[in-house]
């Protein structure tokens, strides 16, 4: 990285954000009859609206310096040839080779992975198909109509988010994912199923995670309790790159399912993760998966900078947090299915991008990692968009559409559905002013007295950034394109800051003290304990029967 060039291009879009002093989106539209065509970006049938976001093209051009001083390119390409860029735990970060064609070469230490990638993926197509077509039963015989995958963060997040999204396409077995620890979680869902119809997927990249292997283990005990012992190799299957301990919890080499270090568990649901997907939607829906994932990847790869998706929504972000100072960023799915899509980028962002040191271990001097959050719409708008237009913080957010329901005959639904959305972030955008808002309450006949008085809380901002992604259909293809393209903007912001987008030291503490704390949670001795947390134990000690 040019670092006084990198300095220098940072300063000047500081002095460019003065000199666009009170200057809005509404004024840029104004000014510029061409600024949807400008500023809109298309991959195929997706088309990323960009417009709305209060960037001219000098904005524009001067993020693409800073990506530039920032050698994105040379960085984006030593990801994608397999170079250990994760440098705190000395790995590659690989898993657009996940989604590579059969023919392709991508090296670690020396080694072409896209064979194994591809055996890997034949394997859990087999097994997927087997449970499809009932050739592999339950211990009595019966039929698995049931999968539940037992995983938590990127082991649970994906494969979930992606079965609620491709719901359409679910012609095998229901899926059902059980994540936290809570037994709750696992005995709700155990009420609803037949322990001789129902096959577990143990998910986890270590294998060591309390969560999932507390629930793996109750879930066995299900089964040997209802079934006998020897049930349960019928009834489990387990996906981790920890070999040893998958064998040592007696799941049989046949039943297992690898994928590599090289993989983070939050970018992991195109790997053997996503086998609860598959099973659900059959392998033909998992290839367009991810066949959609690695059309991101070549757009990503290939295109000019000036014309990059993911690239240019990663710079517009560095413009909102950085240069504007917009702490948040929701996400809104205009697409009911996407209800968990939120949550998966909330993972995928914020556990990749909350990061206060450089690569090099040095603080950061700007802003990292925006907050992301998010509903689909229209259920948020009835509930928190209030804050979206009239609070005192600004909250960029995505809008996702669809062009086509999969409910045909379902009347005005969708026109309903669009309508709404594209109010949505036109209200954002354009806002009203308080001249309008009294014009619009003198047309209601109003006392004057009574239009002061209103008036003031009508008045919308505006301004607020809104980006729109649309789309034909939420397909399986889409739903690849769609979290390739937050993979890779991720990425392109991780470039920008300096930091690792691909460890997640921050998770560690609370593991650490909560396996302090069981035993004290148990009964053992209080001592050394700060005074809250000893008095929280005390009371909750003393409330229990
Ligand atoms: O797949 P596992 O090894 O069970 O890990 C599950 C999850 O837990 C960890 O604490 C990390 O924060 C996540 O990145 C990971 O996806």
């Amino acid at each position: 990285m040019d670092h006084s060039q990198a300095a220098k291009v940072w300063q000047d879009l500081e002095a460019h954000r003065q000199s666009l002093g009170q200057t809005t989106t509404r004024d840029l539209f104004a000014a510029d009859p061409d600024r949807f065509a400008r500023f809109s970006f298309r991959l195929d049938d997706v088309l990323v609206d960009l417009s709305k976001n209060c960037v001219s093209a000098d904005t524009l051009a001067l993020l693409l310096s800073l990506a530039r001083a920032h050698n994105l390119e040379m960085r984006r390409d030593e990801m994608l040839r397999g170079d250990p860029i994760n440098t705190t735990e000395g790995r590659a970060v690989l898993h657009t080779a996940l989604r590579a064609p059969a023919d392709a070469d991508i090296r670690v230490d020396g080694k072409n992975v896209v064979p194994d990638v591809h055996e890997e993926l034949a394997r859990c197509y087999a097994f997927a198909d087997k449970i499809r077509s009932g050739v592999l039963r339950g211990a009595t015989g019966d039929r698995i109509t049931d999968v539940v995958n037992i995983g938590i963060g990127g082991s649970d997040l994906g494969p979930a988010m992606g079965a609620r999204a491709l719901s359409p396409y679910a012609d095998g077995p229901r899926a059902h994912f059980v994540s936290n620890v809570d037994g709750a979680d696992m005995a709700d869902t155990l009420a609803r199923l037949d322990p001789s119809r129902t096959l577990f997927l143990v998910s986890s990249k270590t294998f060591t995670t309390i969560e999932t292997m507390t629930n793996a283990q109750s879930a066995r005990a299900w089964i040997a309790g209802s079934l006998g012992e020897t049930a349960v190799g019928d009834h489990f299957a387990a996906i981790s790159t920890n070999i040893v301990a998958v064998e040592a919890f007696g799941i049989s080499k046949d039943r297992m399912f690898r994928f590599w270090d090289w993989v983070g568990g939050r970018y992991s649901m195109w790997s053997a993760i996503g086998l609860g997907l598959m099973i659900a939607i059959g392998p033909e829906n998992f290839a367009a998966f991810l066949a959609g994932g690695h059309e991101m990847d070549r757009h990503f790869a290939t295109t000019p900078l000036e014309k990059n998706i993911p690239v240019l929504m990663g710079l517009v972000g560095i413009w909102h947090r950085n240069f504007l100072g917009y702490a948040a960023h929701a996400v809104l799915p205009y697409d009911q299915r996407l209800g968990r899509f939120p949550a998966y980028l909330q993972q995928l962002d914020m556990e990749s991008n909350g990061k206060r040191v450089h690569l090099d271990g040095t603080p950061v001097t700007s802003d990292t990692g925006p907050l992301v959050w998010g509903e689909p719409g229209t259920n948020g708008q009835h509930a928190f968009y209030q804050l979206i237009h009239q609070g005192t913080n600004v909250i960029p957010a995505d809008f996702l559409i669809a062009a086509e329901a999969h409910e045909a005959n379902m009347g005005d639904h969708h026109a309903i559905l669009v309508a709404n959305c594209l109010a949505q972030t036109e209200a954002l955008m354009h806002g009203r002013s308080l001249d309008e808002a009294r014009a619009v309450l003198a047309a209601q006949d109003m006392p004057e007295k009574k239009v002061e008085l209103l008036a003031p809380h009508k008045v919308f901002p505006g301004n607020r950034p809104t980006t729109t992604i649309a789309y034909r259909k939420l397909d399986p293809r889409m739903l690849g394109r769609l979290v390739a393209l937050y993979e890779h903007k991720v990425f392109t912001q991780g470039v920008i800051w300096g930091i690792n987008s691909f460890d997640q030291w921050g998770v560690e503490l609370g593991k650490e003290l909560a396996s302090r704390l069981l035993p004290v949670v148990k009964g053992s001795n209080v001592e050394g304990l700060d005074a809250s947390t000893k008095g929280l134990v005390a009371h909750l000690r003393s409330l229990r029967v």
